[in-house]
């Protein structure tokens, strides 16, 4: 299977100090790779070295074949790597029309369109003349990931997508992720939860103070979650059904 993304060796941190230490990660084309791990583990400090937005220290970015650790965030961006921040960061006081605008406004040859989008997210449609800050969470969250897809990724990472949102709009979040997938993006999942994380990933990888101690496909962490639930020794809901 093709590799859309592969970290290896990745050591990154902040003012010299170490926090990722020699991280390894592939994710698969058109698959969903699900990061699961305790606070402070330092999963959004590797969305981050991936999307440019630090530098790392040392190690390998490659995406499609071609190593951009270290580079900036805008050619991390234009080499096909999205990103919904962890808080979304939604303008509060830009419109929903001018935020797409804005994420649209580099790309040629797009396959994602604003129409696309829309058509996908029918709620941001409803919601264009609204500011950032009259949005309820979700739609915060739908409009991250409208942005994102509008800088035409091949690879997206999203960094906690759920938190905060209500269950079922948690859950509308995991049905979008996972058609994603289904239409061939290749996703970076950080996920707090390990039962929703069963729910959409192929595979799952835990990072514990910067490493990563486990990754295997979902159906092995499914037959048996009480090893990965051990790791984020905290009580976690168990997937339904088992
Ligand atoms: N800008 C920063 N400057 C210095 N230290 C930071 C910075 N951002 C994060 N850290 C530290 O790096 C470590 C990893 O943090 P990180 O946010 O990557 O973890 P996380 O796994 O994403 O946690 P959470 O689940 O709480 O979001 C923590 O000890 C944190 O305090």
């Amino acid at each position: 299977m093709a590799v859309a993304l592969r970290v290896d060796g990745l050591y990154a941190g902040y003012h010299g100090g170490r926090v990722l230490h020699g991280v390894g990660l592939t994710v698969e084309a058109g698959q969903v790779q699900a990061l699961v791990g305790r606070n402070g583990a330092g999963k959004t400090t590797l969305v981050h070295a991936i999307a440019g937005l630090l530098r790392p220290y040392s190690g390998v970015v490659e995406i499609g074949g071609t190593d951009l650790a270290g580079r900036p965030a805008h050619q991390v961006a234009r080499a096909g790597v999205g990103i919904v921040p962890q808080g979304r960061r939604v303008f509060p006081s830009l419109t929903v029309a001018e935020h797409l605008k804005l994420a649209a406004r580099h790309q040629e040859g797009p396959m994602w369109t604003i129409k696309g989008v829309l058509e996908l997210l029918p709620r941001l449609g409803e919601r264009l003349d609204h500011r950032g800050d009259q949005l309820s969470g979700g739609e915060q969250q739908m409009l991250a990931i409208a942005r994102a897809l509008l800088t035409q990724p091949r690879v997206l990472l999203l960094d906690e997508p759920s938190e905060g949102l209500a269950l079922d709009l948690a859950a509308r979040v995991r049905g979008l992720v996972t058609g994603l997938a289904q239409a061939g993006l290749s996703l970076l999942l950080v996920e707090q939860r390990l039962d929703h994380a069963i729910e959409v990933a192929d595979r799952i990888a835990v990072l514990d103070y910067g490493r990563v101690i486990f990754d295997a496909p979902t159906a092995q962490v499914r037959a048996d979650p009480t090893t990965v639930q051990s790791m984020l020794s905290i009580d976690q809901p168990l997937p339904q059904g088992s």
